[in-house]
């Protein structure tokens, strides 16, 4: 690629972004599902799960102090990156953040998103956030932007970093010492987001036959089980939305519980391998309904910490930083183009809007009505 080689000035750590208050909680909601399909029922009922927490999502808390550990991190090891926050959905978005960069003088940026998987929620809806936060900066600074353009860069998808595997075997040897009777073989078992079969049959770019979110954490999850010395995991879903006449992938985890209960099985630790920090899907769906399930079954459960906890996942985004930073590396190679552009049209694209006829522009979010809360 043509501009590659060129060394980046500043790095965006891009997340989903989450209420800090109960004022918060439904213009959040509203942004997330815009046209998304999501009935009403289901809105009401993650509300409450925020609700619960005092509208306040652990997430911006996790990711703030990431960023602070990876400061940190850099400042050890001599990377003069300054390191911005924004979000798709939350404050700060991205749209204020990549003003905000770009009026600092930054013109090279490596976007580390907080998702490590295919797929268009997990991959190609950052390279939607993006192109909608350069739509805006168009929109804020016009005289200057054709003149003096900027590079955004995503970083690839990471799932399978190292680090990232033994940092989550090693929170599985953790939990195994929380069981009450620890001296029993408890069943591994990994979940992640579930999303729509139609998602995942789209996942990736269709000429390797599509699949890939699903593929790619069935291979998380056997390579983190195999870490962790365990012949023998289930791997399963969890926080499914949508209406129920759409099938989303399954199991789900809190059925899964009910089959192992009437397998026999007594103990089970639970490692939520596809999220990388304790976002509300952790410490609701798993910390409290799966465990009240599991409770109900009578099933000793322990949920294992998400690798977000662990240094190494901090060591980590140095390291694909310090990959990426110098400008070089084969955009084609790194699965995605930049400033929001993805490699391919059929990659990952999303199934709930009409997608994209062949050989037709990409389409961005540039005109997505998205609220934006005051
Ligand atoms: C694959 C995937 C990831 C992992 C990749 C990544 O990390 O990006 C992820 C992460 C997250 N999802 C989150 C929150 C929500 N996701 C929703 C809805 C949905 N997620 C989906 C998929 C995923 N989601 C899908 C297919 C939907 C249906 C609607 C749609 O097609 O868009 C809804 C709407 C209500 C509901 O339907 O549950 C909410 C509130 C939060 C923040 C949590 C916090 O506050 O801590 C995070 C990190
Ligand atoms: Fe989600």
């Amino acid at each position: 690629m043509s501009d590659s080689g060129e060394a980046f000035d500043a790095v965006l750590f891009l997340s989903f972004g989450g209420p800090n208050g109960p004022e918060d909680v439904m213009p959040f909601l509203e942004n997330v599902t815009r046209g998304r399909g999501v009935p009403p029922e289901r809105l009401e009922a993650v509300a409450e799960h925020y609700l619960h927490f005092g509208g306040v999502s652990p997430i911006n808390r996790l990711n703030l102090e990431m960023i602070d550990a990876l400061r940190a991190v850099f400042t050890a090891r001599g990377i003069g990156l300054p390191v911005y926050f924004g979000n798709r959905n939350w404050h700060p978005l991205a749209e204020d953040t990549v003003e905000k960069i770009y009026r600092d003088g930054h013109r090279r940026v490596l976007v580390f998103p907080t998702s490590a998987w295919a797929g268009y929620s997990g991959c190609r809806q950052y390279h939607e956030d993006i192109a909608r936060a350069l739509a805006a900066l168009g929109q804020r600074v016009p005289a200057s932007i054709d003149d003096d353009p900027i590079l955004l860069r995503k970083i690839p998808q990471y799932w399978d970093a190292e680090a990232m595997i033994a940092a989550a075997a090693d929170a599985i040897g953790r939990a195994r010492g929380e069981l009450s009777a620890a001296d029993v073989a408890p069943r591994l078992v990994f979940t992640a987001h579930s999303i729509p079969l139609s998602a995942d049959r789209a996942a990736g770019p269709a000429a390797d036959g599509g699949g890939l979110y699903s593929r790619q954490v069935a291979a998380a999850a056997r390579a983190v089980a195999t870490r962790a010395g365990y012949r023998d995991f289930d791997q399963v879903w969890q926080s499914r939305s949508g209406p129920p006449q759409v099938p989303w992938l399954e199991p789900d985890i809190c059925d899964h519980l009910e089959s192992l209960r009437a397998q026999g099985v007594r103990q089970v630790v639970v490692q939520p391998v596809g999220f990388v920090s304790d976002h509300l899907e952790v410490v609701w769906d798993l910390d409290n309904e799966a465990a009240e399930k599991a409770r109900e079954l009578g099933l000793d459960y322990v949920r294992a910490d998400t690798v977000g906890t662990d240094p190494r996942f901090i060591e980590m985004i140095a390291d694909l930083v310090a990959d990426y930073a110098d400008g070089g590396g084969d955009l084609t190679a790194l699965g995605c183009a930049d400033n929001g552009r993805t490699c391919r049209s059929e990659c990952c694209v999303p199934v709930s809007r009409p997608s994209a006829a062949p050989g037709a522009v990409e389409p961005t979010s540039a005109g997505d009505t998205r609220r934006s809360p005051d």
